[in-house]
């Protein structure tokens, strides 16, 4: 038996490695499963060149775990090694890697991505003694069993093992017997080798799927299969709208399935969705930094082996192939929407409701995206559902009616038709074309794209009167005479005293309602921000709901109301047209809703509510 000391500049490092990242013990597994993947891959490669002439026989990685023992046991039919090779690979190599993995990152755990290169030596954090017993692929190899109890010292002597291979046995600490547990084994081969290219068996099953669709060339694959797969990956959501297929292999090596999933309306949405594997072993399902922020809602998986796994957060985000990878998934996701739109538009359409979130999100977020995006990005008409316009579309139609003194196009949107419906008509009998926007992301949407787009403003139907909605330097004529005008703002400021509620007169046309009522829409929207951001109670938040109510002095109802002789008619008269413009802004109810009622009764029967003898 040969006793030995591995070659130590901190004396103690294995202590070190078991403290080391102590939230992530877990991956020892990964670690030592990846190199008994390595080693029967490696077999392989033998056996393909020639080299290797032997039976492959059985090429499968087993996990065993005995309660008994405390041990789990990692057993692959690999190329082995031999005891130079253990002395090389295991004493030098591994512990040389190990030793410069941790001089690396001490005290910089929790940044490290992926924490790859650890390898062997991470048996440690979790184990007080590893043996190794294995025998090499070669022919007539003597089969060698190494044991090191986390001191520097190690014995390497020879063993009994009748087949070609490896097994790595971890002698638990007693701090590590949670990993006795097979519920918690399972998990974690789950999470890290489900993917895996050989077979890995845990309690008789096989735990991984060797060929994962993103390994495939699309043409190999059909729609059932990336939906089925999805449904590997996902179990509990709806199936995907669709998916992008990556494959690079030039600045960079990367290959992945992205999936466009059905997100409901009320925007659940869970980020960290995409996983990112590094040839087949998970790695993290952080992928900030190496995919754009915007797509993050996406899901999927991306395989690369260029992404450096090992390095801190701030590194991942300066690196170049990073960079360009991040570049390369907006393209492909911009090109994949712009196939469809342009092979089929309806199907955009029809599952606009989910799309829009990502391309509007993208758009808002990312400028390459939306130079793109805009080409394709979709508004539905408010009035007819199956009419959807593109932005250049929307500006050929409405160009010519909804272009302002400013030279800017309007773009006139609803949040909500039924509510906004008396305004949406009146636009419509103006020839304004109005499209929907009410997802919840469209606020901050329109806010954002006014920003960047210099020639288009967006302006919601009820904003305004429906002839300023369009701004333009016009003057209007108003039939009354002075003195009419100022008995009819007299009877206003009586009739509607709150300060929030402005009053104005304009000689609108005679079809145009008596009052309308319009929510001036910046102050809509900085209260609208100020609720979407939590921010209710601030300053914007408090500024009070401000009101417009347009009195038109056109409309012939006034030439009655004035001449009314009955003064107490004539102030219900007004404060029902009041009340009417309130209700089509929803801004009537309780006790001014009650009066209202009760005043109209009253105005058309003539008979008020007090003089109503009750049968006795
Ligand atoms: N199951 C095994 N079968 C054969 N050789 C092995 C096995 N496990 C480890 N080795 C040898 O030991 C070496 C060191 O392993 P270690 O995991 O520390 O580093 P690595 O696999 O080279 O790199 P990484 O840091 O990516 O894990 C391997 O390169 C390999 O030669």
């Amino acid at each position: 038996m040969q006793k030995g000391q591995i070659r130590v500049h901190t004396e103690n490092i294995f202590p070190i490695i078991k403290k080391f990242l102590y939230s992530e013990h877990e991956i020892f597994l990964r670690e030592l499963i990846s190199n008994a993947v390595d080693a029967t891959q490696k077999l392989k490669m033998l056996a393909n060149s020639g080299e290797f002439k032997g039976e492959l026989g059985t090429l499968d990685i087993e996990v065993k775990l005995d309660a008994a023992k405390r041990t789990i046991t990692i057993s692959d039919r690999g190329i082995g090694m031999t005891a130079e090779e253990v002395d090389r690979y295991i004493n030098q190599v591994a512990f040389s890697s190990a030793e410069e993995f941790l001089s690396k990152y001490k005290g910089d755990g929790a940044s490290i991505i992926g924490h790859f290169g650890l390898g062997f030596y991470s048996a440690f954090m979790v184990s007080e003694r590893v043996e190794i017993v294995t025998r090499s692929y070669r022919e007539g190899a003597q089969a060698v069993r190494w044991v090191c109890d986390g001191s520097p010292e190690f014995t390497l002597e020879e063993a009994e093992r009748p087949w070609r291979g490896t097994d790595v046995i971890l002698h638990l600490y007693e701090d590590s017997l949670e990993f006795l547990e097979p519920e918690r084994i399972r998990a974690i081969l789950l999470k890290y080798c489900r993917f895996l290219p050989v077979p890995i068996y845990f309690e008789g099953k096989q735990i991984n799927n060797t060929e994962p669709i993103w390994i495939k060339r699309p043409s190999e694959l059909t729609s059932q299969d990336y939906q089925k797969f999805y449904k590997e990956l996902y179990p509990h959501y709806d199936p995907p709208l669709f998916w992008i297929h990556l494959h690079v292999d030039y600045p960079f090596h990367l290959n992945g399935v992205l999936y466009f999933p059905k997100i409901s309306r009320n925007f659940d949405i869970q980020k960290d969705r995409i996983s990112l594997y590094c040839n087949q072993v998970f790695v993290t399902d952080e992928v900030k930094d190496i995919v754009p922020e915007f797509l993050m809602l996406l899901h999927g998986v991306i395989d690369s082996p260029d992404i450096p796994l090992n390095v801190s957060r701030s590194y991942l985000q300066g690196d170049p192939n990073v960079r360009k990878i991040n570049s390369h998934i907006t393209k492909k996701v911009a090109d994949k929407l712009e196939e469809i739109f342009k092979q089929d538009r309806k199907e955009l359409e029809e599952k606009w409701e989910y799309i829009g979130l990502f391309v509007k999100y993208g758009m808002m977020t990312d400028d390459k995206f939306r130079e793109r995006a805009q080409a394709f990005l979709l508004m539905q008409d408010a009035f007819s559902t199956s009419t959807w316009y593109t932005l250049a579309e929307y500006r050929e139609k409405a160009a010519p009616l909804q272009t302002n003194q400013d030279q800017k196009l309007v773009i006139l949107y609803t949040t909500d038709v039924d509510q906004q419906y008396s305004y949406l008509q009146a636009a419509r009998d103006r020839g304004y074309v109005v499209v929907k926007l009410d997802s919840i992301i469209d606020a901050a949407f329109i806010q954002s794209m006014e920003e960047k787009w210099e020639d288009v403003v967006f302006t919601r139907v009820d904003a305004d009167i429906p002839e300023r909605l369009v701004k333009r330097d016009e003057s209007s004529h108003s039939v009354l005479t002075a003195q009419q005008e100022a008995r009819l703002k007299e009877l206003f400021a009586k009739e509607v005293p709150n300060p929030a509620y402005r009053v104005e007169l304009k000689g609108l046309s005679p079809e145009t309602q008596p009052v309308v009522a319009t929510r001036p829409e910046m102050n809509r929207r900085l209260k609208e921000m100020a609720s979407m951001s939590g921010q209710a109670a601030s300053w914007y938040g408090r500024i009070p709901d401000e009101l417009v109510l347009t009195v038109n002095t056109n409309h012939p109802i006034y030439q009655q109301i004035l001449q009314e002789q009955n003064e107490e008619q004539q102030r219900k008269m007004i404060r029902n047209l009041a009340d009417l413009a309130l209700l089509s802004q929803q801004m009537l109810s309780g006790e001014a809703l009650n009066q209202f009622i009760q005043r109209s009764i009253e105005l058309m029967s003539g008979i008020k509510k007090s003089s109503i003898i009750l049968p006795s």
